[in-house]
């Protein structure tokens, strides 16, 4: 899918508390809506606004949560920088996670396992039995 590659110059357009734009790890982002919302601020938001905010970012030691949540406001890519990377970081981070959940449920949901799952604690309780029997009983 390709993405629409913007320039820092470009980004330097969008720097209003109204349309504002900053660029982090090479996706370029509409933060606008999350102003309001960021954890840490406005003000530093709107300080970084119009820039490649990368460094800020990083520095702060921002958690994973507020890494995943740069994916929401993405609207592009800063020139310069590989399309396939963000591609794969963004799969790697959404879909890889939904896939767990998925086999989670299906162990859960199916009779198979269970009745396998019975087994494995039962078989290996009967032969230490056995062993045990043989060896003070005998
Ligand atoms: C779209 C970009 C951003 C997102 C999604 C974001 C998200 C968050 C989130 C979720 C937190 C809560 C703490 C955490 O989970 O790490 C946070 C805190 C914070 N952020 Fe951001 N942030 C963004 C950009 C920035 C930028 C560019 C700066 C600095 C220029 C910044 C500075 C801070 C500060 C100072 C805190 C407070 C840290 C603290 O109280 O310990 N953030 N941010």
């Amino acid at each position: 899918m390709a993405e629409k590659i913007y320039t820092l110059s470009q980004i330097a357009e969008h720097k209003s508390k109204k349309d504002c734009w900053l660029a982090i790890n090479g996706r370029v982002l509409n933060v606008t809506r999350f102003l309001e919302e960021h954890p840490g601020g406005e003000e530093v938001l709107m300080e970084a606004a119009g820039k490649d905010a990368t460094k800020q970012f990083e520095e702060i030691g921002h958690s994973k949560a507020a890494h995943e949540l740069l994916f929401n406001y993405r609207v592009g890519v800063l020139q310069g920088y590989k399309l396939e990377d963000t591609e794969t970081s963004n799969n790697a981070s959404f879909q890889e996670p939904k896939k767990k959940e998925m086999e989670a449920f299906v162990v859960k949901d199916n009779g198979v396992p269970k009745y396998a799952a019975l087994l494995e604690f039962f078989v290996p309780l009967l032969v230490a039995g056995s062993y045990f029997a043989y060896r003070y009983l005998a």
